[in-house]
C-alpha cells in the first residue's frame, strides 16, 4: 500500500531546489504532514537516544519521579502515565519533556507568564549518556527545521531569512521522549486530537504506527517510514502565512495489548520574546490565505510565548495549578478553560 504522505528529500533544498520547493508546497497546502529524507541525523544517534530511553522507562518508579514534572515552573521533566490532558481527557503514555537548556529569567512583578516557561531541563542521573544525545539531537533538529523554514520562506515568494529573526540565535527547543503503553492498561488515547504550537514538528517513530492526522473529517494512518522523519506543520506557520500553510491536527492510538510505542518528538518553535511576523503574501496566494483557523477550543496567540504557554497549561494542569495559578486566559477565564 502506498503512503498518504509524500517523502521528501531535504537534500534536493540545494540540489534540485524548485522541485523540492514544488513538492514542498504541495505537501503543506493539502495535508500539512509529510515524511522527511535526507536529514543527515545519524543512526547512531538515533539507536542511543531510543536505548537510553527505554532504559528511563524501564526503571523504578520511585526513580523516574525523582524528575517529574511538577518540580519544575518550566514544564521540564517526567510525566506519568494518564496525567497529561489533551481534549480534557487524560493521554495513556508517559514521558520526559526537555527544552533548551538555559538559566531561569530573573522575573519582576508585572512581567509576562511566558518568561518562566525559560529555565534548566531535569535530567536523570541513572542515564549519564542521554543528556548529551538529546543535545545533539536538538542541536541537529534546530538546523532541520531551519533548513525548512527556509524553503516555507521561498515557497511562500517571501526573502528566504523571513523567519530568521524569530527563530535564531534561541529558539524555543521542546523535545519529548514519549512511550505510549498497549491497550488492555488503561489505553485508547494515546494522545488525543490536537495542533502542535512550534513552526515544525520533527517526529520519529521507533516502530510501532498508531499516529493518525485528520482530513476532511477522518482519520488517516501516519504509520512510521524507516530513515524518515514524520514532519507537521505548527500553529506558529499557520499564524504566520495567514492560514495559507495550516497546522493539521493529529492523535495517536494506543498501541495493541502486549506492546508499547517510543517515540521523539521535537517542537522547534518561534523565540519567547517575538511577535510571530504576519507575512505579506503575494496575490497568487493570498487570496489562498483565508486567516488562521478559529477554534474557541484553541485560540491562537501571534506572541510566541503566549502561544507556547498555552499549550503547556492545558496540557498540565497540576504543574499550571502550582505555578502558574495567576495566569487568566484573555478571556478572562482561569488558564485551565484554554
Ligand atoms: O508520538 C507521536 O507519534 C506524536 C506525538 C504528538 O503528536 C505530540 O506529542 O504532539
Ligand atoms: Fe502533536
Amino acid at each position: 500500500m502506498s503512503n498518504a504522505f509524500p517523502i521528501l528529500d531535504l537534500r534536493r533544498f540545494d540540489s534540485d531546489r524548485a522541485g523540492f520547493l514544488a513538492d514542498l508546497r504541495e505537501a503543506a497546502r493539502t495535508d500539512g504532514f509529510f515524511y522527511l529524507v535526507g536529514h543527515g541525523v545519524p543512526d547512531e544517534l538515533i539507536t542511543t537516544v531510543f536505548s537510553q530511553s527505554r532504559a528511563f522507562f524501564d526503571l523504578p518508579e520511585a526513580a523516574k519521579l525523582g524528575i517529574e514534572m511538577i518540580h519544575s515552573p518550566h514544564f521540564r521533566g517526567y510525566t506519568r502515565t494518564g496525567r497529561e490532558i489533551t481534549r480534557g481527557k487524560p493521554d495513556w503514555r508517559e514521558q520526559i519533556d526537555f527544552g533548551a537548556e538555559r538559566p531561569a529569567l530573573r522575573l519582576q512583578a508585572g512581567d509576562p507568564a511566558w518568561r518562566r516557561l525559560q529555565g534548566p531541563n531535569q535530567w536523570p542521573t541513572e542515564l549519564p549518556e542521554l543528556r548529551p544525545a538529546i543535545e545533539t539531537w536538538q542541536a541537529l533538529g534546530v538546523g532541520i527545521a531551519h533548513k525548512l523554514l527556509r524553503a516555507f520562506a521561498v515557497a511562500l515568494e517571501q526573502p528566504e531569512d523571513v523567519f530568521d529573526a524569530s527563530f535564531l540565535p534561541d529558539p524555543t527547543q521542546q523535545l519529548k521522549i514519549i512511550r505510549y503503553p498497549g491497550q488492555g492498561q488503561g489505553g485508547g488515547q494515546g494522545c488525543g486530537a490536537h495542533k502542535d504550537s512550534c513552526f515544525v514538528t520533527l517526529l520519529w517513530v521507533e516502530r510501532e504506527p498508531g499516529l493518525q492526522v485528520e482530513r476532511d473529517g477522518r482519520w488517516i494512518d501516519a504509520p512510521p517510514i524507516p530513515g524518515a522523519f514524520v514532519v507537521n506543520i505548527g500553529e506558529a506557520l499557520e499564524l504566520a502565512s495567514n492560514g495559507y500553510l495550516r497546522a493539521t491536527v493529529h492523535r495517536v492510538l494506543s498501541p495493541p495489548a502486549g506492546r508499547d510505542r517510543l517515540s521523539v518528538a521535537f517542537f522547534p518553535g518561534p523565540r519567547l520574546g517575538v511577535t510571530i511576523p504576519l507575512l505579506q503574501l503575494p496575490d497568487a496566494l493570498a487570496w489562498q490565505a483565508t486567516g488562521p483557523e478559529s477554534d474557541p477550543h484553541n485560540p491562537l496567540f501571534y506572541n510566541a510565548g503566549d502561544n507556547a504557554l498555552k499549550g503547556r497549561l492545558r496540557s498540565h494542569p497540576d504543574v499550571a495549578a502550582r505555578y502558574y495559578a495567576d495566569v487568566h486566559a484573555p478571556t478572562g477565564e482561569p488558564a485551565s478553560a484554554y
